[in-house]
């Protein structure tokens, strides 16, 4: 199966699926009239993480990497009344197109948005006593996965889920000649992974109009 027919599924499937949604369809098409990379989830993928939340009634969620609040909002979406999310966003421009983009999906009474460095940010949020988060996002950058995870295990709950985006990086996550920080980092997550008794995960691939990758699903054990 060549990319132009995983690109026409996700059209085919997308289309029937997933609803005009006037919201979300500016806070990408914000992003890149702003300038910005295109660089969010695909629509299903956001659709699944909106899943995910629902399916595990999610009432707290944090998220690492806000970029213009796309999947923020997908996000945010599954949460019931009460619900919060807490976003994390080191880039400064990012942050106020996401905080434009959230406004007018009416979700600023449920979101959170933190801005700085990540690894700034986490100790704040703990020493706050936020969590435990019932669902983490981290989609920040790939070379600190290993530092994201171990903060999501410190926050979470027997239960929570923590999905975490863009680790196979395009297959180079089994390229031995790689030098690329984040393919390290990917691999030193999955090391920690395969060591860590207090999760179960799976990394699955993915491929379709964002190219080839994959993220990994990991719920906390009781
Ligand atoms: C892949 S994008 C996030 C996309 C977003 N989750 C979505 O799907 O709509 C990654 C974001 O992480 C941010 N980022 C990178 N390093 C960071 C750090 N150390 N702390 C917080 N955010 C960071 C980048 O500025 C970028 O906006």
């Amino acid at each position: 199966m060549n990319q132009d027919q995983w690109t026409a599924i996700d059209s085919y499937t997308n289309g029937l699926l997933i609803s005009h949604d006037p919201a979300l369809e500016e806070a990408s098409g914000l992003s890149a009239e702003a300038g910005l990379p295109d660089i969010e989830v695909a629509p299903n993928q956001g659709m699944l993480l909106h899943l995910l939340a629902r399916i595990g009634g999610a009432r707290s969620i944090l998220e690492i990497g806000t970029f213009g609040g796309y999947s923020t909002i997908w996000l945010a979406r599954a949460l019931p009344a009460g619900g919060k999310l807490i976003t994390i966003e080191s880039g400064i421009l990012f942050a106020r197109s996401a905080r434009d983009n959230i406004e007018r999906a009416g979700l600023s009474d449920i979101v959170d948005q933190r801005v700085g460095k990540a690894l700034d940010i986490l100790p704040e949020i703990e020493a706050e006593g936020a969590g435990p988060f019932d669902l983490f996002f981290i989609d920040a950058d790939k070379a600190r996965i290993p530092e994201y995870f171990t903060w999501a295990l410190k926050l979470s709950r027997p239960g929570s889920v923590i999905v975490v985006d863009n680790v196979v990086l395009g297959g180079a996550l089994v390229d031995p000649a790689s030098t690329d920080p984040a393919v390290a980092g990917s691999r030193g997550f999955h090391e920690l992974l395969a060591g860590e008794p207090r999760v179960t995960a799976t990394t699955v691939q993915t491929v379709g109009t964002k190219g080839y990758d994959g993220f990994t699903l990991a719920v906390v054990n009781g």
